[in-house]
């Protein structure tokens, strides 16, 4: 049995967070495990508040869980504040593994920062060196980039600048642009497009956090990374074309839609 271990924040609506990382682990094969770096008290239209973890608490989490199972890949979500994203990286400077995905998660789809003012820099310069592959949105792209980002042609722009921040490879997530849904990846060689086609729905809850983990468990589980991407967008269109319409507001993607095939 392969592990994944997500260091993120909790969402109290399951859509999101560590919660919809364990689940997407799971319907993977992978066993999850996780360490929480804040609590959201979050639903599918608002996050109404936020408390952050202790770094020693955070620390520990971390250090239990690669001290006595270890991981076949790490994947990272919401990390608030730069004391928090320097614990984050001196674990995974110490224990060093494989795989580290990293989703740098800043603004809510109801448009709550979960990533403080002053923490950017930090990203850039503590943690994004570390990343096997680092997964902006459109607007996160354009903030990690400094650059805006209109069309396609700006992805490949964007995907270059990005990579000189360090990462071993960029892929930049194509949801938030008009148009089908298509990713760009991108090694510091060549460009790979990882096309979709948009689904009309609201319930996008948490899809960029399904994605990355649906990346980490694929890689956990041996595949090569454009494999693992591919395999994942697969699966991140099959959970949006099977979302849950709960909720007022973005309801969450379906984590178990290979499960759900298998069991109705
Ligand atoms: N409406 C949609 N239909 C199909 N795929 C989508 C849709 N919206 C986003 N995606 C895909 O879901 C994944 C998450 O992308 P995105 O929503 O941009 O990230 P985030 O959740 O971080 O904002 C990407 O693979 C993207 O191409
Ligand atoms: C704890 C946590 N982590 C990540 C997200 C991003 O998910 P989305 O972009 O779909 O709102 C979130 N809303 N909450």
């Amino acid at each position: 049995m392969k592990t994944a271990l997500t260091i993120a924040g909790s969402d109290s609506g399951g859509g999101a967070g560590i919660q919809a990382d364990i689940k997407t682990f799971s319907a993977l094969g992978v066993f999850g495990m996780s360490a929480i770096t804040a609590i959201t008290s979050q639903n599918t239209v608002e996050v109404r508040s936020v408390q952050l973890i202790d770094v020693n608490i955070i620390n520990d989490q971390v250090a239990a869980v690669l001290e006595d199972i270890g991981a076949d890949a790490v994947k990272i979500g919401m990390l608030a504040t730069p004391d928090i994203i320097q614990t984050v990286a001196q674990c995974l400077k110490k224990y060093k593994p494989k795989h580290i995905v990293l989703d740098p998660v800043m603004i809510s789809k109801g448009g709550h920062r979960l990533l403080e003012e002053d923490t950017m820099q930090e990203l850039k310069s503590t943690l994004i060196p570390l990343a096997s592959l680092v997964t902006p949105n459109i607007p996160e792209a354009e903030v990690l980039a400094n650059m805006p980002i209109h069309n396609e042609p700006d992805m490949y722009e964007a995907c270059r600048v990005i990579k000189k921040l360090g990462a071993q490879a960029v892929l930049i997530k194509g949801g938030h642009l008009q148009g089908n849904p298509n990713d760009l990846y991108y090694e510091g060689q060549t460009f790979q497009l990882f096309r979709g086609e948009r689904i009309e729905t609201k319930n996008v809850h948490g899809t960029g956090c399904t994605l990355s983990a649906a990346i980490a468990a694929l890689l956990a589980k041996g595949k090569e990374m454009p494999t693992a991407i591919d395999e994942a967008k697969d699966y991140i269109t099959n959970a949006i074309a099977n979302s849950l319409n709960i909720g007022q507001g973005y309801g969450p993607t379906h984590h178990f839609y290979h499960l759900y095939e298998c069991v109705t």
